[in-house]
């Protein structure tokens, strides 16, 4: 599903007006009726409801005036509290302001000067229903003065609180609450859901999310060519590589993978098991050689392959030891607890300038990268790296702050300028490609803060390129599914005590839940 920023909304609902015709108050007339047919809903039991509607003087408040008009012909008791210039309305909302006026519903009209009345903290404590319309896609600073003030009373006395389009204070592209914001029970967006809806911590403010269908058509909303998306449940199957009757383990791809040392030997072993609990075929792994027995126990249907070490981690002599299995490979998933130090940076060079088969690199091949981020330079295979948001800020020299006050730009900026597939693991996990293309995940749970979580990704988006994916979708799809398995794991067991092992071990649950075979 697209996701959009203010800016692209902007555009498209300009297109929808200049380009085909449709008029602004005809597309301001259709949210209105979604959110009306929402708070029909959600009132129904009520006799009379108190609604008190909060309106700025951008569009959004012109959606509030107008939900009003259709609240007050139903008989509800509606009062409008207008913040700020009424003469300042742009035309449709002034149009229906102009209504309200004269349908007399009762209105507050409010400015930065104005006194907040215990008249006031009434209505909004008496309410049965507080419609949230100060702020829409076009909020452009921080809220303050008697902003900040009315936030702040909405919050503490609303019983119910429906934002329209976004809950006041959210950007609507980043998710950050700009000074303060109403924290919703529900948001019904419009048209197409804003990225700040799925952000933190704006997604914490929205309550429950309802997608209105403005009658924006299809060929204007495509023609925009967004590249932010969502993966829907329903469109999970459509990623999904199928299994052949007639088929070998050959047809779904040998993964081999690079990881462990001396003391991090759960780390290959997780990152093993996803690869073959998310369906790879063959999985072979190479290890310093002083950890190979260990392994073999831990793995039985894995090969290992024992290689040259330096003091139990990896070093340059490893990767001619390594070498020759590459080339029987389909994918290779490297990095997880291969350790810090010169010799494993010398190792991940040579070893991303001579792959000739996808990598995903994850942990401590990343902290290698970010020490000599050169050896990204001319890279002939696609790469994707899966750091979380510490190993993003030093894979770009920016703080972990920096990286999450804008995740969707900090992905976007790396993938172009290094070439390569980015999953930035937090609590929205976000995936990009070098074009642009973004993906916010919407699984996953706070259990999965958990040891090892992250080389159960590596080994699942690897067993996925494996199986013939292109790398993006394995990035998207793995991403999605890992937390899929990480919910069913915390269903089953809650998310305290649930462990890495335990998120791999839904693995095959989680997949099967979306495969379609034919
Ligand atoms: N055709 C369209 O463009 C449609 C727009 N719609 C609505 O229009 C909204 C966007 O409308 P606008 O672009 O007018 O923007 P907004 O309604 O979000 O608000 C912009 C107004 O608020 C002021 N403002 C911004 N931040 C402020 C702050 N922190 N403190 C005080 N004042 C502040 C601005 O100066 C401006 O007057 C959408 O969110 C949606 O609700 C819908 O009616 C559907 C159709
Ligand atoms: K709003």
């Amino acid at each position: 599903m697209k996701v959009c920023n203010g800016k692209e909304m902007r555009q498209i609902d300009e297109a929808a007006i200049q380009k085909i015709g449709i008029p602004g108050i005809v597309l301001m007339e259709n949210a209105v009726l979604s959110v009306v047919k929402e708070i029909k809903k959600d009132l129904q039991n009520i006799s009379k409801p108190n609604v008190v509607i909060f309106c700025g003087q951008g569009n959004n408040g012109g959606d509030g005036l107008g939900v009003a008009r259709h609240l007050h012909n139903s008989g509800m008791d509606v009062t409008v509290i207008f913040i700020g210039d009424p003469l300042l309305l742009k035309e449709d909302s002034r149009t229906n302001f102009n209504i309200v006026d004269k349908l007399q519903i009762p209105k507050i009209i409010l400015n930065n000067e104005s006194f907040i009345d215990d008249h006031i903290v009434n209505l909004i404590e008496k309410s049965d229903l507080i419609v949230d319309a100060i702020f829409g896609t076009g909020l452009s600073k921080p809220v303050s003065g008697i902003f900040n003030d009315l936030v702040n009373l909405i919050n503490f006395y609303g019983e119910y609180i429906l934002s329209i389009d976004i809950p006041s204070g959210i950007d609507s592209e980043t998710g950050a609450i700009l000074g303060n914001a109403v924290k919703a029970h529900k948001t019904v967006t419009l048209a197409l859901p804003k990225s700040g809806l799925y952000l933190y911590p704006g997604t914490e403010y929205i309550g429950e999310l309802v997608i209105a269908d403005i009658g924006i058509p299809k060929e204007v909303i495509d023609f925009a060519q967004l590249k932010m998306n969502v993966l829907r449940e329903e469109e999970v199957s459509s990623f999904i590589p199928p299994r052949f009757p007639r088929s070998n383990k050959g047809t779904y791809g040998r993964v081999q993978v690079i990881a462990g040392s001396k003391g991090m030997t759960g780390a290959a072993a997780l990152t093993c098991k996803g690869a073959f609990k998310i369906g790879a075929g063959l999985v072979s792994l190479g290890v310093p050689k002083s950890i190979n027995d260990v392994l073999e126990e831990k793995l039985t249907e894995v090969i290992t392959i024992p290689i040259r070490e330096e003091d139990g981690k990896l070093c340059r002599e490893s990767f001619d030891d390594i070498k020759p299995c590459l080339d029987k490979a389909t994918v290779i998933a490297a990095g997880p607890g291969i350790g810090q130090g010169p010799q494993i940076i010398e190792f991940m060079e040579r070893l991303i300038k001579h792959a000739r088969i996808p990598l995903v690199i994850d942990a401590d091949g990343i902290n290698a990268i970010a020490k000599k981020i050169d050896m990204l330079r001319n890279l002939k295979v696609p790469v994707v790296l899966t750091p979380h948001p510490g190993e993003m800020g030093r894979l770009m020299n920016k703080s972990t702050e920096e990286v999450l006050a804008n995740p969707i730009d900090t992905v976007r900026e790396f993938c172009h300028k290094w070439n390569v597939i980015l999953v930035l693991k937090d609590a929205k996990t976000i995936v990009g490609d070098p074009d642009g293309q973004i993906y916010i995940n919407m699984t996953g749970n706070p259990g999965m803060a958990t040891a090892g979580s992250g080389d159960v990704l590596t080994g699942i988006i690897a067993g996925l390129i494996g199986q013939n994916l292109n790398p993006y979708k394995a990035a998207v799809l793995g991403t999605f599914l890992h937390g899929k398995a990480g919910d069913l794991a915390a269903a089953e067991l809650g998310q305290h005590g649930m462990l890495a092992g335990d998120i791999c071990n839904y693995v095959p649950k989680a997949i099967k839940l979306y495969y379609q075979s034919n």
